[in-house]
């Protein structure tokens, strides 16, 4: 398949590189230091799953500049989709496909302003992956999973884009009902998010202490309710049920969020737990301990904030 990445880090470079690997045409947008590090040696994902190289004629510095593709990936931080979004109206052609790999709820409705709604597949991964220097992506643990689908009708693209994921060894799903598969992610990533980077641990901390899990429940349970009021199919007991999946993963698993604050990087605060809050607001959910979070995370919400300033 023609594939397009945009935004080469952890996730985009983990995933395209895959996908590269597997014989299939990637074409990476990156930018500033990481873009200029691969166009000279190329981009390297080190992998307990086996290292993969992406040779630098694979980068280009711009999505004007991508050739025509099949399907479009989407992995840039949660600020920069409007931006890209806007960029890929004129690439995105009749048969082109466009699918997030962001976090968050609200990715699909900025990409929707932008794009016809029928190009647009609903998606998200499991992974834990970052830009360790310029031009190197390091994919921690083996799990690298994505689950994707069509919001209305379905084209015989995703039974193809499943199929090249699978054979390039990603463990991908298609699933008939992404809208509640993005949910049910929200749901645990803003439980996990928040409070591994409010307490600055990972979550066997958070789950053996009886006050640190309740929160991490009641996180999880005012997302889940948001959700529910906005007619997603959840089930009622869906917060409880990840408290228990919570119980079974490694205790030092964390969020992108927890390691983006302590690199002190900008965090996706505001479509996290901000957004439980905004849309809490809107529908007339109380957030009470989503609002917390995010009025404690606050002033981190640009990256590291300068003592006194
Ligand atoms: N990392 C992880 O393990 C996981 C991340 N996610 C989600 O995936 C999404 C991506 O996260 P992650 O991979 O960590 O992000 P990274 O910061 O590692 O990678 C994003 C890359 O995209 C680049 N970029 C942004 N805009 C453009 C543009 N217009 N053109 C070219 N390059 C661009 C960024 O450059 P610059 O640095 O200059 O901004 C950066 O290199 C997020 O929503 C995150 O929540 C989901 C699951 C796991
Ligand atoms: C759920 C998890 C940890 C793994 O994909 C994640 O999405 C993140 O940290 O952003």
């Amino acid at each position: 398949m023609r594939i397009a990445v945009v935004g080469a880090g952890g996730v985009g470079g983990y995933f395209g590189a895959r996908l590269a690997a597997g014989g299939h045409e990637v074409t990476f947008v990156a930018r500033g230091a990481h873009l200029r590090a691969v166009r000279e040696h190329g981009l390297l994902v080190r992998s307990p799953l086996g290292d993969l190289r992406v040779p630098a004629a694979s980068v280009v510095p711009a999505i004007a500049e991508l050739p025509p593709v099949d399907v479009v990936i989407v992995a840039v931080k949660l600020w920069d989709t409007e931006d890209v979004a806007a960029q890929l109206r004129d690439v995105v052609g009749a048969g082109t496909r466009v699918v997030s790999l962001q976090n968050g709820v609200r990715k699909d409705d900025v990409l929707r302003r932008h794009l016809p709604a029928e190009a647009v597949w609903g998606g998200v991964c499991y992974i834990s992956a970052v830009i360790e220097e310029p031009g190197v992506v390091v994919h921690r643990g083996e799990l690298q999973k994505l689950v994707f689908g069509p919001y209305g009708e379905d084209s015989h693209l995703t039974a193809e884009f499943l199929d090249a994921c699978r054979s390039c060894g990603i463990e991908a799903d298609l699933s008939p009902d992404i809208e509640r598969v993005v949910w049910e992610k929200f749901v645990f990533l803003v439980g996990l998010s928040a409070t591994t980077s409010a307490v600055r641990q990972p979550i066997g901390v958070i789950r053996a202490d009886s006050r640190s899990r309740e929160l991490l429940h009641d996180v999880m349970a005012e997302a889940l309710e948001v959700g529910r009021a906005a007619g997603v199919k959840l089930d009622p007991g869906f917060a409880d049920e990840r408290l228990a999946f919570c119980d079974t993963v490694p205790a030092g698993m964390s969020s992108s969020m927890h390691h983006d604050l302590t690199q002190g990087n900008r965090p996706e605060l505001p479509w996290l737990s901000g957004s439980v809050v905004d849309l809490g607001r809107e529908l007339g959910i109380p957030t009470p301990r989503n609002r917390t979070i995010a009025d404690i995370l606050a002033p981190y919400e640009l990256g590291r904030p300068e003592a006194g300033s």
